[in-house]
């Protein structure tokens, strides 16, 4: 029996879930268990209630541009909530397409804006017949940790007010091809074009996420063992 029980809101896991991204949670799970942790998974889906303070750390995956359309809609009656949990300071993954979500806006491949949620303010622009597709490493400019992943987007994502890239492109394209960004963080959200799915490549950032769960659920427990988890690389 684990002595520190997370739970892990699954934001549209039934629609955003391309790419493996689910896998982020199995990564989740794998380095919870080491640190004498377990979590509890829900999706939180079209006309779901999304209660902040019943999660610890929540999970916002990939997917198609139809689908996205499909989130969009139901997205403003959650902003409230999910901006709540940001303003918390609780840790959010976000890739690809659920980190274009929680921006302005997506031009879509076709041309058509799909509204995001504007908790962050970033906005994302189309290419004209392109993709950035293939493998890439970042750095991040903070903590020197390089990055591993493969990206699959139309999108170019501009970064905005108190946002800052999770890393430099050392190879591959990034948020846009443009200015050598990828991914942003604000606050405790950590977003990323990364697939693969990201936690299994990087546990770093899986361990910093888990790490801030649990100190906000648990500010007085000595989680010095945690803190001292060595990740071995495995990309
Ligand atoms: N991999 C994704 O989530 C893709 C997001 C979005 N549909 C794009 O093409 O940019």
């Amino acid at each position: 029996m684990a002595k520190y029980h997370l739970r892990l809101a699954h934001l549209y896991g039934n629609l955003l879930n391309t790419y493996s991204d689910v896998g982020n949670i199995i990564a989740l799970r794998y380095y919870a268990q080491q640190m004498d942790a377990d979590i509890a998974v829900e999706v939180i889906s079209i006309d779901d209630d999304f209660a902040p303070d019943r999660f610890d750390i929540a999970l916002f995956g990939g997917g198609q541009d139809y689908e996205q359309f499909v989130v969009a809609k139901d997205l403003p009656q959650k902003r409230a909530a999910i901006k709540k949990f940001i303003d918390d300071n609780k840790p959010l993954l976000a890739i690809c397409g659920g980190y274009q979500l929680l921006g302005h806006y997506y031009i879509g491949a076709n041309g058509e804006k799909i509204q995001g949620l504007g908790l962050l303010d970033h906005y994302t622009l189309s290419q004209d017949h392109h993709r950035f597709i293939g493998n890439i490493t970042i750095k991040n400019e903070e903590n020197g940790q390089e990055y591993h992943g493969f990206e699959n987007h139309n999108g170019r994502t501009f970064l905005g007010k108190g946002e800052r890239p999770l890393g430099t492109v050392v190879s591959g394209n990034g948020n846009n091809g443009e200015d050598g960004t990828e991914g942003a963080i604000y606050k405790e959200v950590y977003c990323s074009y990364f697939h693969g799915p990201i936690l299994t490549r990087n546990g770093e950032i899986a361990k910093h996420l888990l790490l801030t769960a649990l100190h906000n659920k648990y500010p007085e427990a000595d989680l010095t063992a945690a803190e001292s988890l060595q990740i071995k690389p495995t990309f």
